[in-house]
């Protein structure tokens, strides 16, 4: 039977690089997860078997652990910048490469020293690290021989307002039962990817943003967003978190965020004679789910829609 071949890519998924760098008794680490996709001219791999233009994904495995040592990782961003134009401009078949990089923020366990986890975290304490337990930042680097696409974010953010939200006026049915809030919690754990306008210089990284200076505003910002805005509902913090974002960083035209409505119930004691609204605090139940997923993309004016809609794929 006649067929197409339709899309396709192959690379290594999910390497699990560890780079410790020593400066004296000073160490310094980061923790990727770096998934490589190429595609291009594969098509005779598929139809005759032939793999003449299949580098193996073991060499793609190793060409990162390779690149972590004589490149650096100056930020996730740069590493997979590198890694993207590597792949296309040495091998003729492959005209885009997509890198993933997940990275896991470790921080210094201080012991003693009297400066409580600075710089060298005091005597022996150059060396140790705990895992940071906040969010995980994340980029996605596509290279197709002329452009670079960054779209970098972070996931699993987790925040919570224990006021300052109401949610009523909302359309009603003969299914709604849900009590309009004039004052709840309002919790989600946020999910962010945000598309750098810049898409590469002639050669490397000229006039590239300051990825880690980004990552760290943007992720304020986000917070501060959140924290900042009376919300009426968990849609509106979210366009104002995407607005804040996109009014301080020229860098970033497009952002997009889901957001599990983490709700939490509060519990009906009065079986017990316990009044549980009280203006001096509440007992609320969390539930795990269902919960409310709000997503929306944010965009400067005049810039293109090119996140994905599904962020779990990215
Ligand atoms: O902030 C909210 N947005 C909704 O769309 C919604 N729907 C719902 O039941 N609770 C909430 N809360």
């Amino acid at each position: 039977m006649p067929t197409t071949l339709g899309q396709n890519q192959y690379g290594k998924a999910e390497n699990r690089v560890v780079k410790i760098t020593r400066d004296g008794a000073t160490h310094h680490i980061k923790d990727l997860n770096v998934s490589v996709s190429l595609s291009g001219d594969l098509d005779d791999v598929h139809h005759s078997g032939s793999n003449a233009h299949v580098l193996p994904t073991d060499t793609m495995k190793n060409t990162v652990y390779a690149f972590a040592k004589e490149h650096g990782i100056e930020s996730p961003e740069q590493f997979g910048i590198v890694l993207a134009r590597h792949f296309v401009t040495t091998r003729a078949p492959i005209d885009r490469a997509r890198v993933r990089i997940e990275e896991y923020a470790w921080e210094r366990i201080g012991t003693g020293g009297g400066d409580g986890g600075g710089e060298a975290g005091g005597e022996r304490g150059g060396h140790s690290f705990v895992r940071r337990g906040q969010e995980t930042r994340v980029t996605q680097v596509t290279f197709d021989g002329e452009r670079v696409e960054v779209v970098s974010g972070l996931k699993d953010l987790t925040v919570l307002n224990s006021t300052d939200s109401e949610f009523w006026g909302f359309a009603k049915d003969q299914y709604t039962t849900l009590k309009e809030a004039y004052d709840r919690i309002l919790a989600t754990d946020v999910s962010a990817r945000w598309r750098y306008g810049w898409s590469g210089g002639e050669s490397g990284e000229a006039g590239a943003p300051d990825w880690n200076e980004s990552y760290e505003q943007s992720k304020r910002h986000v917070l501060t967003a959140f924290a900042e805005t009376y919300s009426l509902s968990l849609q509106q913090t979210l366009h104002r978190m995407g607005t804040r974002v996109l009014e301080h960083r020229a860098e970033i035209d497009e952002i997009r965020f889901s957001l599990p409505n983490k709700h939490h119930f509060l519990v009906d004691l009065a079986p017990f004679g316990i009044k549980n609204d009280t203006p001096d605090g509440a007992v609320y139940l969390a539930a795990d789910r269902p919960y409310g997923l709000i997503e929306a993309t944010v965009l400067r004016d005049g810039a293109d829609a090119r996140i994905a809609p599904d962020l779990t794929t990215l």
